[in-house]
Protein backbone atom coordinates (compact mmCIF):
# COMPACT_ATOMS: atom_id res chain seq x y z
CA UNK A 1 0.00 0.00 0.00
CA UNK A 2 1.03 3.25 -0.46
CA UNK A 3 2.35 5.05 2.51
CA UNK A 4 4.94 7.34 3.82
CA UNK A 5 7.20 4.46 3.73
CA UNK A 6 7.85 3.80 0.43
CA UNK A 7 12.16 4.78 -0.82
CA UNK A 8 12.66 6.53 -3.51
CA UNK A 9 10.13 5.85 -6.19
CA UNK A 10 11.48 7.86 -8.55
CA UNK A 11 14.34 5.45 -9.03
CA UNK A 12 11.61 2.30 -9.42
CA UNK A 13 10.51 1.66 -13.39
CA UNK A 14 7.11 2.98 -13.80
CA UNK A 15 4.31 0.78 -14.48
CA UNK A 16 3.15 2.35 -18.17
CA UNK A 17 5.27 5.12 -19.84
CA UNK A 18 3.48 8.53 -20.32
CA UNK A 19 2.90 9.05 -23.97
CA UNK A 20 2.48 12.36 -25.20
CA UNK A 21 -0.62 14.10 -25.58
CA UNK A 22 -2.49 13.64 -28.73
CA UNK A 23 -4.21 15.88 -31.07
CA UNK A 24 -7.83 14.14 -31.74
CA UNK A 25 -9.96 14.71 -34.64
CA UNK A 26 -13.18 14.51 -36.09
CA UNK A 27 -13.94 14.20 -39.79
CA UNK A 28 -17.73 14.74 -40.90
CA UNK A 29 -19.48 12.75 -38.03
CA UNK A 30 -22.85 12.08 -37.97
CA UNK A 31 -24.38 10.00 -36.21
CA UNK A 32 -28.41 8.21 -35.41
CA UNK A 33 -30.28 6.73 -32.80
CA UNK A 34 -32.51 4.44 -35.03
CA UNK A 35 -33.66 6.45 -37.47
CA UNK A 36 -33.44 10.04 -35.64
CA UNK A 37 -29.95 11.87 -37.16
CA UNK A 38 -28.33 13.51 -33.85
CA UNK A 39 -25.68 15.02 -35.53
CA UNK A 40 -24.89 16.00 -39.28
CA UNK A 41 -20.89 16.48 -40.67
CA UNK A 42 -19.21 17.49 -37.50
CA UNK A 43 -15.62 18.25 -38.08
CA UNK A 44 -13.30 19.29 -35.17
CA UNK A 45 -10.02 19.11 -34.35
CA UNK A 46 -9.38 19.36 -30.42
CA UNK A 47 -5.24 19.93 -29.98
CA UNK A 48 -2.93 18.15 -27.72
CA UNK A 49 -2.38 20.08 -24.86
CA UNK A 50 -5.22 22.19 -24.72
CA UNK A 51 -8.86 21.90 -23.24
CA UNK A 52 -11.31 21.86 -25.60
CA UNK A 53 -14.92 22.82 -24.41
CA UNK A 54 -18.24 21.11 -26.26
CA UNK A 55 -21.05 23.81 -25.42
CA UNK A 56 -24.62 24.21 -26.57
CA UNK A 57 -28.46 23.74 -25.28
CA UNK A 58 -29.56 20.11 -24.18
CA UNK A 59 -30.26 18.14 -26.55
CA UNK A 60 -27.86 19.45 -29.41
CA UNK A 61 -25.71 15.90 -29.48
CA UNK A 62 -22.80 16.97 -27.46
CA UNK A 63 -22.50 13.79 -25.07
CA UNK A 64 -22.79 11.59 -28.33
CA UNK A 65 -20.19 13.57 -30.03
CA UNK A 66 -18.22 13.07 -26.92
CA UNK A 67 -19.35 9.04 -26.78
CA UNK A 68 -18.40 8.94 -30.35
CA UNK A 69 -14.72 10.02 -29.62
CA UNK A 70 -13.88 6.83 -27.48
CA UNK A 71 -15.72 4.20 -29.14
CA UNK A 72 -18.61 4.26 -26.52
CA UNK A 73 -21.33 5.69 -28.97
CA UNK A 74 -21.64 1.99 -30.34
CA UNK A 75 -22.53 0.14 -27.46
CA UNK A 76 -26.23 1.34 -27.49
CA UNK A 77 -28.26 -1.17 -29.54
CA UNK A 78 -29.91 1.49 -32.02
CA UNK A 79 -26.88 3.44 -32.48
CA UNK A 80 -24.88 4.34 -35.89
CA UNK A 81 -22.25 6.59 -37.08
CA UNK A 82 -20.79 7.99 -39.79
CA UNK A 83 -17.51 9.98 -40.31
CA UNK A 84 -13.63 9.37 -38.83
CA UNK A 85 -11.97 9.68 -35.74
CA UNK A 86 -8.41 10.33 -35.98
CA UNK A 87 -5.66 10.14 -32.78
CA UNK A 88 -2.44 11.46 -33.84
CA UNK A 89 -3.85 10.92 -37.64
CA UNK A 90 -4.95 7.21 -36.92
CA UNK A 91 -8.84 5.83 -37.35
CA UNK A 92 -9.84 4.80 -34.21
CA UNK A 93 -12.49 2.80 -36.24
CA UNK A 94 -10.30 1.56 -38.66
CA UNK A 95 -11.02 -2.42 -39.35
CA UNK A 96 -8.75 -4.43 -36.89
CA UNK A 97 -8.24 -1.66 -34.72
CA UNK A 98 -9.42 -2.75 -31.21
CA UNK A 99 -12.11 -0.92 -29.17
CA UNK A 100 -10.01 -1.56 -25.89
CA UNK A 101 -7.46 0.46 -27.85
CA UNK A 102 -9.34 3.19 -28.53
CA UNK A 103 -10.99 3.03 -24.81
CA UNK A 104 -7.67 2.92 -23.48
CA UNK A 105 -5.88 6.06 -24.98
CA UNK A 106 -9.00 8.23 -24.75
CA UNK A 107 -10.09 8.03 -21.55
CA UNK A 108 -13.64 8.85 -20.01
CA UNK A 109 -14.89 10.80 -16.51
CA UNK A 110 -18.89 11.09 -16.23
CA UNK A 111 -21.06 13.49 -14.70
CA UNK A 112 -21.85 11.54 -12.00
CA UNK A 113 -18.80 10.31 -10.32
CA UNK A 114 -19.02 6.35 -10.52
CA UNK A 115 -16.28 5.06 -8.73
CA UNK A 116 -16.77 1.42 -7.37
CA UNK A 117 -18.44 2.38 -3.95
CA UNK A 118 -17.06 -1.07 -1.81
CA UNK A 119 -13.93 -0.75 -3.23
CA UNK A 120 -10.50 0.69 -1.62
CA UNK A 121 -9.43 4.00 -2.96
CA UNK A 122 -6.15 2.11 -3.57
CA UNK A 123 -8.29 -0.69 -5.77
CA UNK A 124 -10.18 1.88 -7.46
CA UNK A 125 -7.48 4.37 -8.94
CA UNK A 126 -5.28 0.52 -10.40
CA UNK A 127 -9.22 -0.70 -11.67
CA UNK A 128 -8.00 -0.06 -14.96
CA UNK A 129 -5.22 -1.96 -14.90
CA UNK A 130 -6.62 -5.30 -13.98
CA UNK A 131 -9.31 -4.53 -17.29
CA UNK A 132 -6.13 -4.05 -19.63
CA UNK A 133 -4.38 -7.20 -17.97
CA UNK A 134 -1.58 -4.90 -17.39
CA UNK A 135 0.87 -6.32 -14.93
CA UNK A 136 2.62 -4.57 -11.99
CA UNK A 137 5.00 -5.50 -8.99
CA UNK A 138 3.65 -4.20 -5.70
CA UNK A 139 6.28 -1.08 -5.94
CA UNK A 140 4.74 -0.18 -9.19
CA UNK A 141 1.43 -0.07 -7.99
CA UNK A 142 2.61 1.90 -5.17
CA UNK A 143 3.92 4.87 -7.16
CA UNK A 144 1.53 5.06 -9.09
CA UNK A 145 -1.49 5.34 -6.64
CA UNK A 146 0.37 8.31 -5.88
CA UNK A 147 1.00 9.56 -8.73
CA UNK A 148 -2.28 9.76 -10.44
CA UNK A 149 -3.97 10.56 -6.73
CA UNK A 150 -1.81 13.64 -6.61
CA UNK A 151 -2.46 14.49 -10.28
CA UNK A 152 -6.33 14.68 -9.99
CA UNK A 153 -5.87 17.00 -6.49
CA UNK A 154 -6.31 13.99 -4.25
CA UNK A 155 -3.60 12.39 -2.33
CA UNK A 156 -2.87 14.82 0.29
CA UNK A 157 -6.37 14.36 0.88
CA UNK A 158 -6.79 10.01 1.19
CA UNK A 159 -3.04 9.46 1.57
CA UNK A 160 -3.18 7.96 5.47
CA UNK A 161 -6.84 5.95 4.36
CA UNK A 162 -5.82 4.13 1.29
CA UNK A 163 -7.63 1.03 2.31
CA UNK A 164 -10.66 3.18 3.11
CA UNK A 165 -13.94 2.10 0.52
CA UNK A 166 -14.55 4.97 -2.86
CA UNK A 167 -17.99 5.02 -1.61
CA UNK A 168 -16.92 6.97 1.70
CA UNK A 169 -15.39 9.66 -0.12
CA UNK A 170 -17.58 13.41 -0.63
CA UNK A 171 -18.85 13.64 -4.37
CA UNK A 172 -16.00 15.90 -5.12
CA UNK A 173 -13.17 13.95 -4.26
CA UNK A 174 -15.00 10.79 -5.65
CA UNK A 175 -15.05 12.34 -9.17
CA UNK A 176 -11.14 13.44 -8.19
CA UNK A 177 -11.01 9.61 -7.63
CA UNK A 178 -12.74 8.96 -10.73
CA UNK A 179 -10.18 11.10 -12.57
CA UNK A 180 -6.92 9.50 -10.70
CA UNK A 181 -8.64 6.14 -12.08
CA UNK A 182 -8.72 7.44 -15.66
CA UNK A 183 -5.18 8.88 -15.57
CA UNK A 184 -3.75 5.35 -13.90
CA UNK A 185 -3.96 3.41 -18.02
CA UNK A 186 -1.75 6.55 -19.68
CA UNK A 187 -4.72 8.03 -21.71
CA UNK A 188 -3.62 10.62 -24.19
CA UNK A 189 -7.03 12.25 -24.42
CA UNK A 190 -9.48 12.52 -21.65
CA UNK A 191 -13.26 12.99 -22.11
CA UNK A 192 -15.07 14.68 -19.79
CA UNK A 193 -18.67 14.94 -19.73
CA UNK A 194 -20.07 17.93 -17.57
CA UNK A 195 -17.92 16.74 -14.67
CA UNK A 196 -18.84 18.96 -11.98
CA UNK A 197 -22.94 19.66 -12.93
CA UNK A 198 -23.11 17.30 -9.65
CA UNK A 199 -21.00 18.91 -7.36
CA UNK A 200 -20.59 22.23 -5.06
CA UNK A 201 -18.80 25.69 -5.80
CA UNK A 202 -15.62 24.49 -3.97
CA UNK A 203 -15.46 20.91 -5.48
CA UNK A 204 -16.04 21.98 -8.92
CA UNK A 205 -13.42 24.36 -8.91
CA UNK A 206 -10.90 21.79 -7.71
CA UNK A 207 -11.90 19.82 -10.50
CA UNK A 208 -11.38 22.97 -12.51
CA UNK A 209 -7.91 23.46 -10.65
CA UNK A 210 -6.72 19.71 -12.12
CA UNK A 211 -7.74 20.03 -15.35
CA UNK A 212 -5.56 23.07 -15.73
CA UNK A 213 -2.70 21.01 -13.75
CA UNK A 214 -3.28 17.97 -16.48
CA UNK A 215 -3.88 19.64 -19.54
CA UNK A 216 0.27 19.24 -20.33
CA UNK A 217 0.19 15.72 -20.71
CA UNK A 218 -3.24 15.05 -21.68
CA UNK A 219 -5.73 16.15 -24.05
CA UNK A 220 -8.85 17.46 -22.37
CA UNK A 221 -12.38 17.65 -24.17
CA UNK A 222 -15.02 18.71 -21.35
CA UNK A 223 -18.47 19.07 -22.00
CA UNK A 224 -20.35 21.61 -20.22
CA UNK A 225 -23.22 23.85 -19.38
CA UNK A 226 -21.82 26.24 -17.28
CA UNK A 227 -20.32 29.15 -19.59
CA UNK A 228 -18.21 30.96 -16.99
CA UNK A 229 -16.72 27.20 -16.17
CA UNK A 230 -16.02 27.24 -20.10
CA UNK A 231 -14.34 30.16 -20.13
CA UNK A 232 -12.30 29.64 -17.40
CA UNK A 233 -10.65 25.79 -18.49
CA UNK A 234 -10.63 25.66 -21.92
CA UNK A 235 -8.57 27.17 -24.69
CA UNK A 236 -10.49 26.42 -27.50
CA UNK A 237 -14.53 26.16 -27.61
CA UNK A 238 -17.05 24.59 -30.15
CA UNK A 239 -20.57 25.92 -30.00
CA UNK A 240 -23.13 23.01 -31.25
CA UNK A 241 -26.97 23.65 -31.89
CA UNK A 242 -29.68 21.70 -33.33
CA UNK A 243 -32.78 23.93 -34.40
CA UNK A 244 -36.12 22.67 -34.82
CA UNK A 245 -35.28 19.12 -34.84
CA UNK A 246 -32.61 19.34 -37.14
CA UNK A 247 -29.32 16.88 -36.60
CA UNK A 248 -26.54 19.22 -34.31
CA UNK A 249 -23.98 21.01 -35.93
CA UNK A 250 -21.05 23.39 -35.14
CA UNK A 251 -21.99 26.95 -35.63
CA UNK A 252 -18.60 27.94 -34.45
CA UNK A 253 -15.73 27.34 -32.86
CA UNK A 254 -12.40 29.10 -32.50
CA UNK A 255 -10.03 30.39 -29.61
CA UNK A 256 -12.31 30.55 -26.18
CA UNK A 257 -11.69 34.26 -26.16
CA UNK A 258 -12.44 34.99 -29.56
CA UNK A 259 -16.03 32.94 -28.92
CA UNK A 260 -16.81 34.77 -25.85
CA UNK A 261 -15.60 37.94 -27.13
CA UNK A 262 -16.15 38.19 -30.26
CA UNK A 263 -17.81 35.86 -31.81
CA UNK A 264 -19.08 35.75 -35.65
CA UNK A 265 -22.05 34.52 -35.35
CA UNK A 266 -24.94 36.02 -33.73
CA UNK A 267 -26.53 32.68 -32.54
CA UNK A 268 -23.44 31.99 -30.63
CA UNK A 269 -23.34 35.48 -28.81
CA UNK A 270 -27.08 34.82 -27.81
CA UNK A 271 -26.18 31.10 -26.73
CA UNK A 272 -22.66 32.63 -24.20
CA UNK A 273 -24.47 35.53 -23.17
CA UNK A 274 -27.54 33.39 -22.08
CA UNK A 275 -30.06 34.76 -24.31
CA UNK A 276 -30.96 31.18 -25.02
CA UNK A 277 -30.58 27.69 -23.96
N1 LIG B 1 -29.56 6.28 -25.99
C1 LIG B 1 -30.27 7.07 -26.79
N2 LIG B 1 -31.29 6.56 -27.51
C2 LIG B 1 -32.03 7.34 -28.33
N3 LIG B 1 -31.83 8.69 -28.47
C3 LIG B 1 -30.84 9.24 -27.76
C4 LIG B 1 -30.02 8.47 -26.88
N4 LIG B 1 -29.10 9.31 -26.31
C5 LIG B 1 -29.37 10.54 -26.81
N5 LIG B 1 -30.39 10.51 -27.68
C6 LIG B 1 -30.94 11.64 -28.43
O1 LIG B 1 -29.88 12.24 -29.16
C7 LIG B 1 -29.98 13.66 -29.15
C8 LIG B 1 -28.70 14.24 -28.63
O2 LIG B 1 -28.58 13.88 -27.25
P1 LIG B 1 -27.26 14.22 -26.41
O3 LIG B 1 -27.46 13.63 -25.05
O4 LIG B 1 -26.08 13.84 -27.19
O5 LIG B 1 -27.36 15.81 -26.34
P2 LIG B 1 -26.62 16.82 -25.37
O6 LIG B 1 -26.33 18.02 -26.16
O7 LIG B 1 -25.47 16.13 -24.72
O8 LIG B 1 -27.74 17.10 -24.28
P3 LIG B 1 -27.58 17.48 -22.73
O9 LIG B 1 -26.83 18.79 -22.75
O10 LIG B 1 -28.98 17.63 -22.26
O11 LIG B 1 -26.83 16.38 -22.08
C9 LIG B 1 -31.22 13.99 -28.33
O12 LIG B 1 -32.30 14.19 -29.22
C10 LIG B 1 -31.44 12.74 -27.50
O13 LIG B 1 -32.79 12.57 -27.20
Amino acid sequence: MATSAYTTPAARPRVLRTPAPATLEAEDVSAWFAAHKVLDRVSLTMPARQVTALIGPSGCGKSTFLRILNRMHELIGSAALAGRVLLDGEDIYDRGRRITHARRSIGMVFQKPNPFPAMSLYDNVLAGLKLNAIKATRAGKDDLVEECLTKAGLWKEVKDRLRQPGGALSGGQQQRLCIARSLAVRPRVLLMDEPCSALDPTSTRRIEETIDELKDEVTIVIVTHNMQQAARVSDTCAFFLASHGTPGVIVEHGPTDMMFNAPEDPRTSDYVNGRFG
